[in-house]
């Protein structure tokens, strides 16, 4: 027998190359003359030449030297001369003279010299010696011959009989036996009988992830993730995460995060995370997170960890967190946290350490945190400040409402123990700026009020020290559950972002972590499970919602995920946090987090209307569907929308000591919005929001509520009542919620607000 000639062979034993006059080869493909020395023909082969098929590298030849040409696939070798195919790796075959196509590897093929093509995905085949798609890897089949090829993508199937494809892990189908396969991909899904794509388990119909189809009608219609399809025609369609095209024809389009050509065309344009090309072109384009790139030209540009904002107005340009650059050109730039430059230039001039405060006024001034006069110095001698205007309060053990209250709006990440950060710190060998609770309560704490974006800062303190550790994110979801049955809390529902607290499967991995093993998944069961405990430590009924960043809408498909893999395990809900400075408007990550989060029933509150202008509040209720709004104060700027969600009796979700501390709200409570909104009977609640970085307590909240703004017990009562209306719990338990509210507070249901 002759072994099938090598690749570098081909001219020899059965090829004869025609080569140019130079003698060398040409540049076009060759032709070859083929030529056997066995004159023997099989019924399909044409003729005595017959030859080789070019890198044919498979098992000896059984029979004499016939063979067919490259990629020759027909499978119906009826004679004694057959060969093998290309690329041929299956098993010995049964019979001398039969041929298997390339890739098939079923063994087990019931009659004599049958076989089937590779890729074979035709109905089903109707004698006896049928057999399975290649890679068909499903169940039994229930009838004795039929088989559905892997990626069957067709209509329906019709009969009681039909087959499931392969993978499929829906719930049950409503008709009888019909299926889709995974990866359906029908943009046609009409009515109330279509199926689910894997691992869908809401009750309407969807579309299947990694929908790919781009007919999508009408003008405000979004892309599915993933989509890389062509330019999309309307105006007010987003782009997919991931998108990559430049060509973004109109104004205020926006780029899908990871999006890098610097070449943006329009002023309204605004640049992805990640973004770092430093050249760019107008004066307002903000700048990504985690940008690092050279000076900036223009004067009101920034920089900040995390600040994607507009532009800052004047000269007084800020400095990232964790920026270490001596060379502060102007007078009024401020120094960033950890700032540990000795060599400032200036008399008395010093930076304390961890310093984060507001720009400071004069040159070359500083202060040590919270001391009160200018160019005093040394953050040693600092101690506690006495201008906190509720920390008399705290200490003169007042209580606002003693009664069991509702609380709907409180970060878990914003809400630790000093002590845990401390002793997590610890055992983690994790360096931390002071080692005693007073010391880093001071480095954490708002200490006068900021800006969102500002307070956002401060989680970077504390949270690398958290996020990533198994254990402690189980502690402090338990300890917040022993915390709120102190604040005599009955009800909570808690907030967190997985991601901010993995440290795998999360892109950017959070707070400069290097990566681990620990994913926002893991996150989530570690928190259900402290809570869980918590709950059964303290008698407190706790509840999570899972927050998407702003920034980072490339998270948001993940996190209404889990909500729905974890519904029954204490997960109520979907938020949106973080900076709503943000150019956020078409941001399809978070839109289509949300779309999907309408579709399996998960419910939705967004921050909004905090720092946000009214628009913002106006598109997480049209467009994100929110059934609460977070904060919400900017509301009262437009009067029409206020009095539309007045009248759906929108839940404001309000956060009294946060909003001042935040900058959100004039710090003279006796302005606070919420006055107008208990004028007005509207539907609302008190909360912590982040009482670590507060440093405060529901109590405080309240206290504040009753001692600034007039509140009263029976508003109290009341607003506690519309809290519990306004939760996320199925009905029923909603029910016993507000039974058990109305017998602490004496009343007959019938008396409800
Ligand atoms: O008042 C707020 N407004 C907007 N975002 C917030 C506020 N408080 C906390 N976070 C953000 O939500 C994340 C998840 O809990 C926190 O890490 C913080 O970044």
């Amino acid at each position: 027998m002759r072994p099938p000639p090598a690749l570098g062979d081909l001219r020899a034993p059965h090829f004869i190359l025609h080569t140019s006059p130079t003698g060398l080869p040409p540049l076009s493909t060759p032709t070859i003359s083929q030529r056997t020395s066995h004159g023997t023909t099989g019924a399909v082969l044409p003729g005595p030449r017959t030859t080789r098929a070019l890198c044919y590298q498979g098992p000896a030849l059984p029979g004499p030297p016939t063979t067919r040409a490259p990629h020759y696939q027909d499978p119906v070798l009826p004679g004694p001369h057959t060969t093998r195919t290309l690329h041929y790796q299956g098993p010995a075959l049964p019979e001398p003279h039969t041929t298997r196509a390339p890739h098939y590897q079923d063994p087990a093929l019931p009659g004599p010299r049958t076989t089937r093509a590779p890729h074979y995905q035709g109905p089903a085949l109707p004698g006896p010696r049928t057999t399975r798609a290649p890679h068909y890897q499903g169940p039994a089949l229930p009838e004795p011959h039929t088989t559905r090829a892997l990626h069957y993508q067709g209509p329906p199937l019709p009969g009681p009989r039909t087959t499931r494809a392969p993978h499929y892990q829906g719930p049950v189908l409503p008709g009888p036996h019909t299926t889709r396969a995974p990866y359906y991909q029908s943009p046609v899904l009409p009515g109330p009988c279509t199926t689910r794509a894997p691992h869908y388990q809401g009750p309407n119909t969807t579309r299947a992830p990694y929908y790919q189809s781009p007919v999508l009608l009408g003008p405000c219609t979004t892309r599915a993730p993933y989509y890389q399809g062509p330019v999309l025609p309307e105006p007010c369609a987003t782009r997919a995460l991931h998108y990559q095209s430049p060509a973004l024809p109109g104004p205020r389009t926006t780029r899908a995060p990871h999006y890098q050509d610097p070449a943006l065309p329009g002023p309204h344009t605004t640049r992805a995370p990640y973004y770092q090309d430093p050249t760019l072109p107008e004066p307002h384009t903000t700048r990504a997170l985690h940008y690092q790139g050279p000076t900036l030209p223009e004067p009101h540009t920034t920089r900040a960890l995390h600040y994607q904002g507009p532009a800052l107005p004047g000269p007084r340009t800020t400095r990232a967190p964790h920026y270490q650059d001596p060379a502060l050109p102007g007078p009024h730039t401020t120094r960033a946290p950890y700032y540990q430059d000795p060599a400032l230039p200036g008399p008395r001039t010093t930076r304390a350490p961890y310093y984060q405060g507001p720009v400071l006024p004069g040159p070359r001034t500083t202060r040590a945190p919270t001391l009160p006069g200018p160019h005093t110095t040394s953050a040693e001698r600092f101690s506690p400040p006495d201008y906190f205007p509720a920390m008399a309060e705290v200490l003169s053990e007042a209580v606002g409402f003693e009664q069991p209250k509702v609380e709907l709006h409180v970060h878990l990440d914003g809400a630790i123990r000093v002590q845990t950060i401390l002793d997590v710190a610890k055992r983690r060998g994790v360096p931390l700026p002071a080692d005693t609770v007073e010391g880093m309560t001071q480095i954490i704490i708002v200490q006068e009020p900021a800006t969102l974006t500002e307070f956002l800062g401060k989680f970077a303190e504390y949270m690398h020290v958290i996020a990533g550790d198994r254990e402690a994110i189980k502690r402090i979801a338990y300890e917040f559950v022993e915390d709120k049955a102190k604040e005599g809390v009955v009800y909570v529902e808690v907030r967190y972002s997985p991601h901010f607290l993995a440290n795998t499967q999360v892109e950017p991995i959070p707070w400069d972590q290097e990566e681990g093993d620990v994913s926002p998944d893991d996150v989530v069961r570690l928190v259900n499970e402290g809570l869980k405990e918590g709950e059964k430590a303290f008698n407190v009924q706790a509840r999570s919602i899972l927050c998407c960043m702003r920034h980072m809408p490339n998270w948001s498909m993940t996190v209404v995920e889990l909500c729905k893999k974890y519904r029954r395990e204490g997960v109520v809900a979907i938020d949106l946090a973080g900076d709503e400075s943000l150019n956020t408007d078409a941001q399809s990550g978070h839109r289509l987090a949300y779309e999907e989060a309408v579709l399996s029933g998960i419910h939705r509150t967004v921050h909004a209307g905090e720092v946000g202008p009214p628009s913002v509040v106006k598109e997480a209720v049209e467009v994100l569907k929110a059934e609460r709004i977070g904060h919400g104060y900017r509301t009262l700027e437009d009067p029409a929308l206020y009095k539309q969600l007045l009248d759906q009796k929108m839940h404001f979700e309000v956060c009294p000591i946060s909003s001042k501390f935040t900058g959100a709200c004039d710090p003279d409570f006796t302005k606070h919005p919420v006055i107008r909104f208990r004028e007005d009977k509207a539907n609302y609640s008190l909360n912590t929001d982040d009482p670590l970085i507060f440093n405060s307590t529901l109590n405080l909240d309240y206290l504040t509520a009753q001692q600034h703004m007039g509140f009263t017990q029976e508003e109290f009562q009341r607003l506690n009542i519309c809290a519990a209306e306004s939760c996320f719990l199925p009905e029923e338990e909603k029910k016993a919620l507000l039974t058990k509210l109305y017998e602490a507070y004496g009343m007959q249901k019938s008396t409800g607000f």
